[in-house]
Formats: C-alpha cells, structure tokens, sequence
C-alpha cells in the first residue's frame, strides 16, 4: 500500500487535512484510504491548497519594504522551502461486508494516507444490499458505474435541486429513461413542453424507452408551434392525445377556492356551492360526463335550499350559476360536453386508472395552460391518481414534477399544493413516488422537500440557495462544492445511494428537449 500523505489536522469526524509527500500528484475528486481504530476508511479529495509557511504572521509582520521581501524570497530562499501543499479529505466510510462504516472518531493526526486503486474503489462502490438498481452515470474521477437503488429512489420520494441550466432535465430524462426499463408506470408533468422528445431514440436502449412514451396534451390549447418545431428539430409529427378534465371530478373545496380566487364568492354563495355540489357528484368513483348546462343545473338544485329566502338568494345563485359558467367554459382544461372536439382532435376524459396501471411513460404537456390552469389541472390530475392509487395493490408509480416550486410553494395560496403535500406524506404507503425538480429550491415548500429521501444536487450558486441546502441536507456536510459542479455533474445524498456520490451524468438515450439556445455570431 503506497503512503502518499501524512493526516495534519483532524478537526471532526467528517473531514481532515493532510500532507501529500513532496512529488505526489493529487487531484480534487479524487479518492485516498486512512485507518481509524483498524478500518481502512475511505475518503474523497474535496480541496487542495498551496501554501507557504511564510505567511505565518510572524514573517508577514517583517513584510513592510519591497526590499525586505525579496532578501526574504532570494537571500533566504524561503519561497521554495517553506512552501507546501495541504488537501482536505471528507470521509466516506469504511467498507465492512455489505454494508458501509461511518467511523464516530475522528482520523488520528500523523496516521499515514495511502493511495487507493480502482478494483478497491469499485468495491466501495459497489450496492451493499441486493435490490434493484440503475445506473445513472459514474463516480466522477473513475470509470465506476454510479448505481442507485431504484425502489428507494422511486417510493421514498427524491428531489433535484440546482440553479437554471444546470443540467436538471438531463439528469431527470436519464434517471426517467433507466427506470422506464424496469416497467413501473412513470407520468411527468411537463410544463414546459421538453419531454416529449423522449419518444426520439438516440441509442437502441432508447428505442425500447420511445416505445413506452405516452404524450398527452392537457386542454384546447394550440399546439401546431410546437408541433411544427418539433417536426422541423426531428424530422417527425409529433403523436399525442388531447385530454381534458370532466368538471364533475374537481373536489368541492378545490373549486371553491379557485372561483373564490378568480371571481370572490360570498358566503350565501359557498353554502349553496357546499350543498350543491355534493348532490352534483354523487356518482361515485366515476362521475358522468354531461353538459356544463346540466351539471350547473343540478348544482343549483342541489344547493338552492340552502340560499336565504327572497331576492337574497336568488341574487346568490344566479351569482354563482354565472361564476360556474365563466370557470367552465373559459379555461380551457374542462371538457364541457360529451364528444367535444378541438382543432378536430377529439378531447379524451383523464382514465386515472390508466396511469397508474400501465408501465408507460406518460408525459404531461401541459406547457399551453397559464399558471393557474397548470395548477388546477394538476390538483385534480393528483387528487384522483391518489384515489385510485389508495384502492389497488399493484405497480409503483413514479411522478415526476417539474417546476415543483410553482406546484408546491413555500408560500400557502397554490391550488396545486395540498395535493402534492398529500403525496410526499402519504402516497408510499399506496405507491406513489415523487420526483420534485427546482431551480428554486428556496421557494418550494419545506415539508415537500423533507420527505424526499434522496436529493440530488446539480449545480447551485445562489448564497441562499446554498445556505438553505445546508440545512435540508442531512448527508451533505459542506454544500459549497457545488458552486463548480458543471452540467453534467451531480451530488447524490440520501437512502437510495451507500454514501454521498459525485457523479458524471451518463448520456441520453432519447433526445433531450430542453436545449439551452446558443447565440451565434454571423460570420
Ligand atoms: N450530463 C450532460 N451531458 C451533456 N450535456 C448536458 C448534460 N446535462 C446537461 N447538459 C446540457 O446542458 C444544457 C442545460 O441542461 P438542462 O436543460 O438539463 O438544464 P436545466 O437545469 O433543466 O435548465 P432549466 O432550468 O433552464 O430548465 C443542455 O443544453 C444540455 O444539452
């Protein structure tokens, strides 16, 4: 075992600094062993720093006169025979059978730092518990695969933190791809329209991963912009299904509060809404899908007993029959009669059941909706994948949330959030797993982000972003290295990785739709 290096301080049991020998070429990211109390313990190069022991402040205190320094520097030759390198290593842990030692005391100082070879590495590295797991890239620094263990990764719910264009979409359409292999039924909320690229292969993995892509298209939006310039970029139209939401399927207090928002109610008007709308949707798991008209028409008749008697009430129920009309028939996700066509393309009823029982790859775009419509439509589309998820003991379900800021914020008023809330609490008893992505970690809602048991972290400039991963991240003792990751590198945290990973993202195998635009310069 080659000694590289003697341990200078060892301030906790987290990291510690050592010398390497003179000539010994060490780089940051890379891996060197120590013992503690007899386990060989493993541990990865997070800094390097030169210095010279000459700026101790004895020395610069003489640093005054310009001629004072050069006698220090040439008559003396200080410069060369005080200068050293010192490195700063995290700890890692300790290899012992399955499993991995974190060692609770720290690295004795003066104990010797030994080099360590890839087949050790690979070892360490190696899944400690059987299971199942993808391959999302490798060790950065290595060439050994970085596995991840795919059922913690998808029931235990995982988040992607970075800032813009660090390489969050890429990573998310790689870990996407990989689970899609393991057929489990996988739905991203897609509100930027990039994901229906997944159904272009690049690789013949990819091949098998396109085949499995569901697009739908939420709402009578116009689609042919992007139709056109995804047909331009791949040389092929894309294929979708138009869906829409049966009104009757909005939860009572869900609607309440959006024409509350939207239009104000009074409170003459909330009661009969209450009243109303549960004789409206007294139907059960599957709601009928009538008229707006016949739907309000009920509504009204359901709940007219509760409106005050005389003018007051009938004031307060054509208030809310005109409120009603206004909500279902100007935004664009509600389908408002049985048969309805948009553009000529048949709008289809949400089939919940679908999504969570077939292993596809059901990509959401909902990118033609304004925020609210977003919101709304996802409080409903969550709400009733929770209800059939509850009531079946099948497959696992992975969603994924781009955005997730604007889906669940810190902030209480989106419509969206209590649904996304219910699953990050709830839905792995029932098998559902989220995947939150943010370029706003800050603005997302901490109890959300808390339940994301693995954390992944692109790169993150942000002081305050930086500052609050601090104290979200429980496996991530120092968060400042992530201020150079590039964009195709990733810290991994969390239940479903042995210990802490830097990785290098590996490449797609469908094209990648979010394309950061390049200006270029006319020659
Ligand atoms: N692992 C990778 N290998 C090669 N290129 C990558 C990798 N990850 C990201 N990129 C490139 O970096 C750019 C930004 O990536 P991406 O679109 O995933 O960022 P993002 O964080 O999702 O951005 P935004 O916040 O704008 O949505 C893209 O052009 C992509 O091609």
């Amino acid at each position: 075992m080659e000694k590289i290096g003697v341990v200078v301080k060892s301030p906790s049991i987290y990291y510690y600094i050592f010398r390497p020998f003179r000539g010994v070429e060490i780089d940051v990211g890379s891996f060197v062993a120590t013992e503690v109390d007899g386990l060989r313990v493993i541990s990865r190069i997070t800094a390097i720093r030169h210095r010279n022991a000459a700026t101790d402040p004895r020395l610069i205190a003489q640093f005054d006169d310009e001629n004072v320094i050069r006698e220090i520097k040439e008559t003396l030759g200080i410069e060369d025979v005080l200068y050293y390198t010192e490195a700063r290593a995290v700890v890692l842990g300790a290899r012992v059978g399955r499993r991995i030692l974190k060692p609770q005391k720290p690295v004795k100082p003066l104990s010797y730092v030994y080099r360590i070879v890839e087949r050790e590495l690979e070892e360490f590295f190696a899944p400690p518990e059987d299971g199942t797991y993808i391959t999302i890239g490798r060790i950065r620094g290595t060439n050994i695969s970085a596995k991840i263990n795919a059922e913690k990764l998808v029931t235990h719910h995982c988040a992607i933190l970075a800032s813009t264009g660090a390489g969050k979409s890429w990573l998310a359409g790689v870990i996407i791809e990989r689970l899609s292999l393991l057929d489990i039924p996988i739905i991203v909320v897609d509100p930027h329209g990039e994901y229906s690229a997944m159904s272009i292969p690049l690789t013949e993995e990819g091949k098998a991963v396109a085949e499995k892509v569901r697009i739908y298209v939420v709402g009578k939006v116009d689609t042919r912009p992007v139709d056109d310039a995804f047909e331009k970029r791949y040389g092929t139209r894309r294929v979708y299904t138009r869906i829409g939401i049966n009104p009757r399927s909005l939860p009572l207090r869900t609607l309440e509060k959006l024409l509350d928002i939207l239009y104000g109610l009074t409170d003459a008007q909330k009661r009969i809404l209450e009243e109303g709308w549960q004789v409206a949707t007294n139907y059960g798991e599957r709601q009928p899908l009538t008229t707006v008209e016949e739907l309000i028409r009920e509504v009204l008749e359901g709940g007219k007993h509760a409106a005050p008697p005389g003018y007051a009430g009938e004031m307060a129920l054509r208030g809310l029959e005109g409120r009603l009309r206004s909500l279902f028939y100007t935004s664009p996700i509600f389908i408002t009669r049985y048969g309805e066509v948009y553009q000529g393309e048949p709008i289809k009823l949400i089939d919940p059941q679908s999504f969570v029982t077939t292993p596809a790859l059901h990509i959401l775009d909902i990118s033609g909706l304004d925020s609210v419509d977003q919101q709304l439509f996802l409080a409903v589309f969550l709400d009733q994948i929770y209800r059939v998820a509850t009531q079946r003991k099948n497959l696992t379900t992975f969603i994924v949330i781009e955005e997730a800021h604007i889906f669940a914020p810190s902030t209480p008023n989106a419509l969206s959030k209590n649904y996304v809330v219910k699953i990050a609490r709830e839905g792995r008893k029932f098998g559902l797993g989220l995947c939150l992505i943010t370029q706003r970690p800050t603005k997302l809602d901490q109890d959300v982000v808390s339940q994301a048991m693995t954390q992944i972290f692109k790169r993150m400039i942000n002081p305050s972003d930086l500052k609050y991963v601090a104290t979200v991240a429980e496996h991530l003792e120092d968060p400042r290295p992530l201020r150079t990751l590039d964009e195709t590198e990733a810290m991994i945290t969390g239940i479903s990785v042995p210990v802490p990973l830097l990785i290098v993202v590996g490449q797609r195998w469908t094209h990648h739709g979010g394309i950061t635009p390049r200006i270029k310069r006319e020659m």
